[in-house]
């Protein structure tokens, strides 16, 4: 098969092969100047150090590795929130050169977000069925009919009753608040969702749930999906790739059964170590 070359430009195209890549990022680095208030810091911090990752649909890539090293911000340059310092980053193809806002809405159809806590993502005065249609609303999809029809539709997906449209987030439990996130998320029909420790601020009798529904969504929908957590046993459970971060740098990755069984690299020893796994 001959690759298809696409020209550079900030425009996602709407077609691509199956099996390519919908976002990759190619020796990305990110470096911030520290935060300021610690005399002792050093003046910049690498956050992400020279990554390269692709997702393709149908896939989950988990990236493990503990607090500060650079799965947020990889996070964040995987959905076009954050320009790498260095490095290439491509959504279905297309190497994106510039960051604007109208860029990031562009991306934004291509590869959604969910974040650690339900709460801050969502608006406390908007009601579920108005969560769900701002993204709708803001990209015009469709009519106002079709807009109704696909927050039912979405609501149905991540398993919640249709009465729950009518609520406000603080009505709502931490794993039911997680799933209209979830609706959110995919209400655009994204290719790929990156999920940033979507289980870390629930109750742990809910967290199984939310991953169950992560992994059939993946399935029904063909999804790609990043998942980020700090617990290598979690990752375990979702997915197909793993990689594994430390100080910035991708230290290993492979086939999660073979990371899992055969690491090759001593600080993957030690994360599972400390992490047993419960089966
Ligand atoms: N906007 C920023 N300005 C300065 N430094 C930052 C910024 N964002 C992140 N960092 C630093 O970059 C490094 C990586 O942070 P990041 O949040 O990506 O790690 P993480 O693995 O997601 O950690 P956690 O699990 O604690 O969120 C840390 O040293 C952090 O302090």
């Amino acid at each position: 098969m001959s690759a298809t070359k696409t020209p550079p430009s900030d425009t996602p195209a709407r077609t691509v092969k199956d099996d390519a890549p919908v976002v990759e990022l190619r020796g990305v680095h990110v470096v911030f100047k520290s935060r300021a208030g610690t005399v002792f810091k050093a003046k910049h911090v690498h956050a992400v150090n020279d990554v390269t990752i692709a997702v393709r649909r149908g896939q989950t890539v988990g990236i493990v590795g503990e607090s500060g090293s650079g799965k947020s911000t990889m996070a964040k340059v995987l959905v076009g929130l954050q320009a790498p310092s260095q490095g290439e980053v491509r959504f279905r193809g297309n190497v994106v050169t510039r960051y604007t806002p109208a860029v990031r809405k562009q991306v934004g159809r291509v590869v959604s977000v969910v974040f650690q806590d339900p709460a801050t993502a969502l608006n406390a005065r908007m009601t579920v069925r108005d969560a769900l249609r701002d993204p709708l609303d803001v990209h015009q999809v469709g009519d106002a009919a079709s807009r109704e029809a696909r927050v039912r539709e979405l609501v149905h997906l991540v398993g919640l009753p249709p009465s729950a449209l009518e609520a406000l987030p603080g009505q709502l439990s931490g794993g039911q608040r997680q799933r209209v996130a979830i609706a959110r998320a995919l209400a655009l029909e994204p290719d790929v969702i990156v999920a940033d420790e979507p289980t870390s601020a629930l109750d742990v009798s809910v967290r199984a749930q939310i991953l169950n529904l992560l992994a059939d969504l993946k399935a029904t929908l063909d999804l790609g999906m990043v998942f980020i957590s700090h617990d290598i046993q979690t990752v375990r459970h979702v997915s197909d790739q793993i990689v594994v971060m430390r100080d910035g740098r991708v230290v290993e990755s492979g086939p999660a059964a073979r990371v899992l069984d055969d690491p090759q690299d001593d600080y993957t020893r030690t994360l599972l170590a400390a992490a047993p796994a419960l089966l």
